[in-house]
């Protein structure tokens, strides 16, 4: 159990060209947390949760990782000749998680018709479920989610929405940019 923040950034800046996008941001999620990145377009936010999951060095500031986490990209991130099956089978077994699931996912992300189905012929929201599933795959402390409510359905959103609400309950934090109305009660809202 931890009992500090699972995850923490100190004084994060980046330099993007001459522009300085950010800097001095500071956030830590505990659990049961959500905060909402807020900005404009090009304000930053994909970096800064890029920086936050560690694939993007900052120019200035640390992050301390104490729990793992999931990566959520704009970009769904599905090459097109995968399947919803066959994106999650490849997930699953690269983090070793049990593959016997993957039916029991594809039927709570209402994606089993299109199970199948190559991702150049899914539509985007079926592309985002796919995405998202990853999250129900493995459990891991901290979702970082960038815009995660994009091309969901109205059941989508609520899908999201209560999958959120019980990884909060269960302990854990997430941390996402979003614009509009987030559905959710936030802890905290980060503008950048
Ligand atoms: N690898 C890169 N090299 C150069 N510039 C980059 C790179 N990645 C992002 N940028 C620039 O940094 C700025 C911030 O981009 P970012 O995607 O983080 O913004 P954002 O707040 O997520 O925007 P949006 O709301 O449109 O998704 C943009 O001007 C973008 O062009």
């Amino acid at each position: 159990m931890i009992t500090g923040a699972l995850l923490s950034a100190t004084d994060l800046g980046m330099i993007r060209g001459e522009r300085i996008l950010f800097r001095n941001v500071s956030l830590a999620a505990h659990a049961g947390e959500a905060i909402v990145l807020r900005g404009a377009n090009g304000a930053g936010k994909t970096t800064l949760l890029r920086i936050l999951a560690g694939l993007t060095r900052p120019e200035t500031g640390s992050v301390d990782r104490a729990a793992s986490h999931h990566w959520i990209a704009h970009r769904e991130g599905l090459k097109p000749h995968e399947t919803p099956r066959t994106h999650l089978g490849l997930w699953a077994r690269a983090w070793g998680a049990p593959t016997d699931q993957i039916d029991a996912v594809l039927k709570k992300m209402v994606l089993i018709r299109p199970s199948d189905v190559s991702a150049r012929h899914l539509s985007a929201g079926q592309r985002r479920r796919t995405a998202l599933a990853r999250l129900l795959l493995q459990e891991r402390p901290v979702w970082l989610l960038d815009e995660p409510l994009t091309a969901l359905d109205a059941d989508g959103r609520e899908l999201l929405l209560s999958m959120i609400s019980e990884h909060r309950l269960r302990g854990g934090a997430i941390i996402a940019a979003i614009h509009g109305d987030a559905g959710f009660d936030s802890s905290r809202e980060v503008t950048i």
